[in-house]
């Protein structure tokens, strides 16, 4: 049996809230269900965030043109970025390995007051994932819970009432609810069955709760650079910190308040971190995984799985690695569509 050792501090999750209506108190000693309403109220839970995939004469299209791509290369570099820029392009989840899935899902859908919106057994490589999140995964940021599975920021409407749900539900808070370190936002931590943190963040009224990850690197140029090239993202925003030495920049594919995003941390004269091995990736669409792979290389980035079909179900994936050994996997949005089907 493998022992998952957790990253030492290198990154987390998180969750916000926004301001809200005083909860009664019979709510917080209810049952599972009322809980998961609760905290879902709480979370303001408002809607969708992307335009859902759906398989039509568009993704026919998409089909044709990404199987006459897979041995086509790019004419240049410029084009090549640019078509990288210009592919559908969403994160789609973060991959946690797990000692003990049915705790998580317990601890995700009562304390978190996600759902568990499918379970899918890949045999061929001895993992079972669960998918869980705050809406469907053809339009939400989701979390994937693996068998074989660093942290997330969670917005909410009111930290103090979220936190004490959790509390109630048995969830270990870490930091108590109040203003962040050198700021005005206010934040608490809890942890999982497995250790990793959650971040609840106060904020308004969010399409998706679950809108962060943050992973810590050790040259934040460097990392910003790779985002951008590699992966097609955007730099949203840069933040320094002097007087708690770290600078944050948060990089996506859309505006942060509708969107998840990564949220790339450099602590100061910190340049390497021990990510154990609990952690696995974060997941994105792509209309072409093989051009994708392909920018990736271009970009000076590593390819540390050919692109391809996975074994059992097809769905056609290539997973790369950030200069700071943070890997992501690249999944085909039309097989990923279908496996939602
Ligand atoms: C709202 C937004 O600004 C935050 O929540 S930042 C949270 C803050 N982050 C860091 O300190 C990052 C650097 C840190 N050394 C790390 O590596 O995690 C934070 O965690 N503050 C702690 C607090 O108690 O306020």
């Amino acid at each position: 049996m493998r022992t998952l050792t957790l990253p030492a501090s290198a990154g987390r999750g998180a969750v916000a809230c926004a301001a809200a209506p005083v909860l009664r108190r019979s709510l917080l000693l209810s049952t599972a269900a009322a809980g998961a309403a609760a905290l879902q109220s709480e979370l303001q839970v408002s809607g969708t965030t992307a335009r859902p995939l759906r398989l039509g004469a568009a993704a026919s299209k998409i089909r044709a043109s990404a199987d006459a791509a897979q041995a086509a290369t790019f004419a240049s570099t410029d084009e090549a970025f640019a078509w990288s820029k210009k592919d559908n392009r969403r994160l789609l989840h973060v991959v946690y390995r797990v000692g003990d899935l049915d705790k998580t899902i317990k601890f995700y859908t009562e304390c978190l007051g996600m759902k568990l919106l499918r379970k899918r057994d890949i045999p061929e490589e001895k993992y079972t994932n669960a998918f869980l999140g705050y809406g469907p995964e053809d339009t939400n940021f989701v979390i994937t819970g693996s068998t074989n599975m660093t942290s997330a920021q969670v917005s909410a409407t009111s930290v103090a009432r979220t936190v004490e749900l959790i509390r109630a539900k048995g969830g270990k808070v870490t930091r108590e609810p109040g203003p962040v370190k050198g700021g005005n936002t206010v934040i608490a931590f809890v942890e999982d069955p497995d250790g990793y943190k959650f971040e609840i963040i106060q904020r308004p009224g969010t399409p998706e709760p679950l809108c962060q990850v943050m992973l810590c690197v050790g040259d934040l140029d460097r990392a910003i650079s790779f985002y951008e090239k590699a992966c097609g993202m955007e730099l949203l925003r840069k933040r320094d910190n002097p007087e708690y030495k770290y600078t944050v920049a948060m990089m996506g594919y859309g505006p942060e308040e509708k969107n998840a995003v990564l949220e790339l941390t450099y602590n100061y004269g910190v340049t390497e971190y021990d990510k154990g091995n609990a952690y696995a990736q974060i997941a994105i669409g792509t209309d072409d995984v093989y051009r994708t792979a392909e920018v990736v290389r271009l970009s000076g980035g590593k390819v540390v799985r050919e692109p391809g079909p996975l074994p059992g179900i097809n769905t056609k994936i290539t997973s790369i690695v950030d200069p700071d050994g943070w890997k992501s996997v690249f999944v085909d949005n039309i097989d990923f569509a279908k496996e939602l089907e």
